[in-house]
């Protein structure tokens, strides 16, 4: 592909990306860039008027948040990161900067600035380039902007409220997002869309270009390039015979978002998926009078009558190890993997092709092999595995959403329909049998180390010098805790038979001695001595009645000054914008009495056991977390 050798100088790097904003983590994982995620505790606190121009405070805040991550993690010991990215985004209207509203009024001021009126979005950044002399941290710093103009239309006092009550303004810069709800409030974008969703990638490109093939005479004078791009042809990579292959593998390329799963736009629009796309498609073109939106509208549901039929292929692939045997051995014709599975040619052939559809195989003439994503995320050993979550979904889920008919209908969980067996307790039957326990292990390890890093930055928890992690199973995320924070020590509390199979899931390495397991029931044991309690996806398991049970144990123990750190998805208060954490919601219907709750329900939990100061940090991946402090 033309475009990789712009950031395929950066694969052998160890590149980090210094923003906990989901929009840039999505535009560079589209583009296939490997990166870590470690958001800047850099406050955006420069002063504005110091600076003669408002991009220059956009790239001066962009640099500022790249050199602490760069500093933090040089200096905390973890190896220093080669490149460090780090953004800012700002939105600017009558000379006045505006960064991401403090509360809804503060979205209603900026919003109505907006209103009507044509502003501009600038997005400053920072490409640190690392290196480690005598110990000393030597960093080499590239900056630059891009300006995007946007305009509004002219809109209500009642359009914007109800805007505002969606929740989505406030982790956005103007207090709305282009690429969501938002778009309905613009009239034209003059620039570039991406720039304003947080990350200018054409330009980033540009600059990649530029430092890493700095323009000779004779690039200069000649277009093609066997595959060196200079950075004033840059745009001339998308020229003629190579744009539509380009453009082909591009967008196989995103059928993959951030999180390794398949993304529907891109299902439906690329060339090589299922024959209902040119159903779909050919109308557009062929009936008079069938407008886009009729035609977009069974798309939608056709994807989510399909949606099952995705995860079965992917679930199925999973229990068969395909992704393991392609990774050790790939790429390998269908025959050989079904004489390695033990599988009929005919069947795994049409699961191989329905997998590479999916974009979780790429199919060649030597056969299947795994797609860099699939190798994270799907093999068993991949750096974060999501195998144990697959298999705990094909095994324990779906059986549970094969019931969510009488779920709705009765309003409780399923367990004795699913499992034949009533549940009284949720985890004693969780753990009946070693096999199934070690399943669910292997799926709850697999999530909190997914998102461990998201869960452990979310809020600079420096201060803290114990914790204890109620219900911390394997320790994945109190091993990420002391990685970050080589001061604290956590302690895992959790049932007795989680604490005795823990030892499998250990890492080696630093800070280990760090983390200690004690076993206990939260609900019936004394809770052990920390500064801070975290629960990560406790809450969501239990209703109301036994949430204060345990919130006011929590609270008996807990000392001014000590705070709780909730991790959960939260949803929005209208409880109307996110389809992953409303299903999630369903699935906690279909197993436990719990279910997921909105930010002000937390917070409402919380406040009657003494807790306030609640700050809930909405990092839209899987995980939002929450952190309040005992007054
Ligand atoms: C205008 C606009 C902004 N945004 C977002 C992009 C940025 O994430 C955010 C601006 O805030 P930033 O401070 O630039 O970024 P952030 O706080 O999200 O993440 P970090 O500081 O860790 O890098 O607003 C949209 O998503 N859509 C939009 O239309």
């Amino acid at each position: 592909m033309v475009l990789n050798p712009v950031l395929g100088k950066l694969v052998s790097k160890r590149v980090v990306l210094a923003s906990a904003s989901p929009r840039r983590q999505e535009i560079l994982t589209n583009v296939g860039l490997r990166f870590e995620v470690v958001p800047s505790w850099f406050k955006e606190t420069l002063e504005k008027s110091s600076f003669a121009a408002p991009y220059e405070y956009a790239v001066e805040t962009a640099k500022q948040k790249a050199l602490e991550v760069a500093n933090r993690m040089h200096v905390k010991h973890l190896r220093t990161p080669d490149v460090v990215i780090g953004a800012d985004t700002i939105v600017t209207v009558d000379e006045q900067i505006l960064e991401k509203p403090v509360d809804k009024q503060d979205a209603y001021r900026m919003l109505s600035r907006l209103n009507g009126k044509e502003h501009s979005v600038f997005t400053g950044v920072a490409i640190i380039h690392c290196s480690s002399k005598d110990n000393q941290l030597e960093t080499e710093v590239t900056d630059f902007y891009e300006e995007t103009k946007v305009k509004f239309s002219d809109l209500s006092e009642e359009l914007l409220w109800e805007y505002i009550h969606s929740g989505e303004p406030m982790d956005k810069a103007g207090g709305y997002g282009i690429q969501a709800l938002g778009g309905m409030l613009v009239e034209y974008v003059h620039g570039d869309f991406l720039n304003v969703v947080g990350f200018p990638l054409n330009h980033f490109c540009k600059k990649l270009a530029e430092l890493y093939y700095p323009p000779s005479k004779h690039n200069v004078q000649h277009k093609k390039y066997d595959s060196i791009p200079s950075v004033d042809t840059f745009e001339n990579l998308s020229d003629g015979e190579s744009e539509s292959s380009n453009f082909t593998e591009h967008k196989g390329a995103s059928k993959l978002d951030s999180s390794g799963m398949c993304s529907s736009e891109a299902i439906y629009n690329s060339e090589n998926s299922s024959s209902v796309t040119t159903a779909l498609m050919v109308p557009l073109e062929n009936q008079n009078g069938v407008s886009e939106s009729a035609a977009k509208l069974p798309s939608k549901i056709l994807e989510l009558m399909d949606g099952f039929r995705a995860s079965k292929a992917l679930f199925v692939a999973s229990k068969l190890k395909i992704f393991d045997h392609l990774k050790d051995k790939g790429p390998l014709k269908a025959v050989d993997i079904a004489d390695e599975v033990g599988t009929s040619v005919c069947g795994t052939e049409r699961l191989l092709d329905a997998c590479a559809g999916l974009g979780l195989l790429e199919k060649t003439t030597q056969g299947y092999s795994n797609t860099d994503s699939t190798n994270t995320y799907l093999t068993s050993d991949g750096e974060y595995s999501l195998h144990g979550y697959v298999i705990h979904s094909n095994d324990h889920l779906w059986p549970l959403f094969t019931n969510l008919e009488s779920a709705v209908k009765e309003g409780t969980r399923q367990n004795h329909r699913a499992f034949g067996k009533k549940a009284e307790d949720l985890f004693k039957d969780y753990y009946h049998s070693q096999e199934v326990k070690q399943r669910f292990m292997a799926a709850m390890h697999s999530i909190a180390h997914l998102t461990a890093r998201d869960v452990a930055t979310a809020f600079d928890l420096s201060r803290f010098r114990s914790a204890c992690d109620l219900g911390g199973c394997t320790g994945a995320l109190a091993h990420e805790l002391v990685q970050i924070y080589p001061n604290l020590k956590v302690t895992v509390f959790d049932l007795p038979e989680v604490i005795a199979n823990t030892s499998y899931f250990q890492p080696s390495g630093q800070h280990t001695a760090q983390v200690t397991f004690v076993s206990g029931d939260f609900f019936k044991d004394n809770l052990p001595e920390a500064d801070l309690y975290i629960l990560s996806r406790v809450l969501h398991d239990w209703p109301d009645e036994k949430i204060h049970v345990l919130l006011s144990k929590v609270s008996a123990v807990c000392k001014p000054g000590c705070g709780i750190l909730l991790a959960e998805m939260v949803l929005d208060d209208e409880k109307k914008n996110r389809s992953t954490a409303l299903l999630q919601s369903l699935n906690m219907l279909v197993q436990t009495e719990g279910k997921e709750r909105s930010g002000s329900e937390y917070q409402a939990l919380l406040e009657q056991h003494g807790f306030t100061n609640v700050k809930i940090r909405m990092r839209g991946n899987l995980l939002d977390a929450i952190l309040c402090v005992k007054t």
